[in-house]
């Protein structure tokens, strides 16, 4: 599992370190550790260190610290460095020990004309790696001059690899949020513990590939900020089926999904359910979506809504899946209001949380709930435009489980799952060739069958997310995918989670 902390909790560990060390102590192992994974992208880029060019941007705070002295160790080993001083407080003896080292600086940033642009362009777009120490943990709000016209220059003139320091300069490394420019990393390394920032979007993509150097910190952190599941996690909570199993301890899902119009959805959803390991699949729906789950999935058990017979007729479930292509009219509002009063835990995705936008007292359940929304039905529930949920994930995520009560999985670029009292996860799987209609659909069903099983909410939103993220990878390798091929892909995803 990964684990990563918001910077008050990277602050206070370091406080309570930084009391039992000698003062400096952590800069130089911060720069010792950058300068070594530096290296080795300089050997990989430039063939050695010795004779390869280095630029490093240093701002006025203990992030341009780390670079200088990270710049100082490469020097020394015979690598030619330009420093940029963005601040007139550069950090003196980080500036020193370069200069000692045989580092150079670069014409002054600061002196209020234009005369630089030139001469560091050359530097940036010629060097095999350029350092960004311009802000770390310690930068608020938009990047000022002249930090965002130096970021802005390396984002569109590098040549080489770009390496952050600790945090790509203008993403905020609790949310990830980005105000104006942010670097765009190639690699970043971070010191101490992963930051939070630098899982979600879209402060992971600004990050590239992140690398962290131990400095000492993990005994003095708490509870994570943000995990990430990785394969153990999942396989350790995966139910597979024993001896003494049978279709109904493995879980029966009840499937609500589909409509006149929206036929594929019941057909996708109940299919997710099927494929993630149900002991039963019960549909129960409209007559076109009815004939359509019967001509693809025999394996479900049908109940055709409507004619006197309503949800009450579909029996004993384990769980609910409700909302994927049901439509938002009155009809459908009175199905929801049935299948919710179940008291057994539910998934409610899609038109299910259109419906629930309309009337919030559907979340307002005894039994456990999942919603798994998209950025848009996020936006309705949540009545705030989807630009800012999607700038601010974490946040608006963190919101809905706590204004509903419920388990928030939102999706997206970065999916994540919220859940008050647990750490916030961020999955690190999928693609974005996943960004296609209807594999919401199957990643309702999975995460129902994980439900009917017995894990928590959170522990089957998480694990569903996972598995449909590896889904979508094994699905794709590169090219566009059809949500279906999710299903074709899952027996191999949960063959290799085994
Ligand atoms: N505190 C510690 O124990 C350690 C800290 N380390 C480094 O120290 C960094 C934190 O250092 P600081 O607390 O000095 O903070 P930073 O160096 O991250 O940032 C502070 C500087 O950036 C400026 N700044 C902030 N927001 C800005 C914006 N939007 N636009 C332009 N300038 C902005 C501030 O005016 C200040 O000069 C970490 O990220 C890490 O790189 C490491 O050396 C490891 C140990
Ligand atoms: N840019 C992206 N990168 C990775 N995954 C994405 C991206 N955009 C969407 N997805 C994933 O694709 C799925 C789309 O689901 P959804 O929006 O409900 O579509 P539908 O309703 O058509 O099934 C979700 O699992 C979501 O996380
Ligand atoms: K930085």
């Amino acid at each position: 599992m990964r684990t990563a902390f918001a910077v008050d909790q990277i602050r206070a560990a370091e406080h309570a370190l930084m009391s039992r060390l000698p003062e400096g102590t952590l800069m130089t192992r911060a720069a010792t550790g950058l300068a070594v994974l530096c290296g080795h992208e300089l050997a990989r880029a430039a063939g050695r260190v010795y004779g390869s060019r280095l630029v490093v941007l240093a701002g006025g705070g203990d992030n341009g610290g780390d670079a200088l002295f990270a710049g100082a160790r490469l020097a020394a080993r015979g690598a030619r460095v330009v420093a940029v001083l963005a601040s007139a407080r550069v950090h003196a003896a980080g500036l020193a020990a370069l200069k000692a080292a045989g580092g150079r600086v670069l014409p002054d940033v600061l002196a209020g004309d234009e005369t630089w642009i030139a001469p560091v362009r050359d530097a940036v777009a010629a060097a095999d790696l350029v350092l960004d120490g311009l802000v770390g943990i310690g930068g608020t709000g938009a990047l000022r001059e002249p930090y965002s016209a130096l970021v802005s220059l390396v984002n569109t003139e590098a040549g080489g690899q770009v390496v952050a320091v600790d945090v790509p300069s203008g993403v905020d490394a609790s949310t990830g949020q980005v105000e104006g420019v942010a670097l765009r990393a190639g690699l970043t390394v971070t010191f101490g513990a992963e930051k939070s920032g630098l899982l979600v979007d879209p402060g992971a993509e600004y990050a590239g590939r992140v690398e962290l150097v131990d400095i000492g910190l993990v005994p003095y952190l708490d509870d994570p900020d943000v995990v990430a599941f990785g394969r153990a996690d999942v396989a350790a909570l995966l139910p597979l089926p024993d001896r003494e199993s049978d279709k109904y301890r493995r879980g029966v899902v009840g499937v609500m999904a589909g409509s006149h119009r929206y036929t594929g959805a019941a057909v996708l959803a109940v299919g997710g359910a099927l494929r993630a390991g149900a002991g039963l699949v019960k549909f129960a729906g409209q007559r076109e979506p009815v004939d359509q789950v019967r001509v693809h999935w025999p394996e479900a058990l049908i109940t055709e809504l409507g004619g006197g017979v309503s949800v009450h007729d579909v029996g004993r479930v384990n769980s609910w899946v409700i909302g994927p292509g049901m439509g938002v009219g009155d009809d459908s509002l009175e199905i929801a209001r049935e299948v919710l009063a179940a008291d057994v835990p539910a998934l409610v995705d899609a038109d299910g949380l259109t419906l629930a936008a309309r009337e919030p007292s559907l979340l307002r359940r005894e039994a456990p709930t999942v919603i798994t929304p998209h950025v848009g039905e996020m936006a309705r529930l949540l009545g705030v435009p989807r630009e800012h949920i999607e700038a601010a994930r974490l946040e608006h995520a963190r919101l809905a489980a706590e204004r509903f009560g419920v388990t928030v999985l939102l999706k997206g670029s970065t999916t994540v799952v919220a859940e008050e009292g647990r750490p916030t996860l961020v999955n690190t799987t999928g693609t974005p060739f996943l960004a296609t209609g209807g594999t919401g659909d199957v990643l309702a069903g999975l995460g129902g069958t994980l439900l009917a099983a017995g894990l928590s909410c959170y522990d089957a939103a998480s694990c569903a997310a996972y598995l449909h993220g590896l889904a979508g990878r094994v699905a794709s390798a590169g090219a566009p995918l059809v949500a279906g091929d999710l299903l074709t892909s899952l027996p191999e995803v949960f063959a290799s989670i085994g």
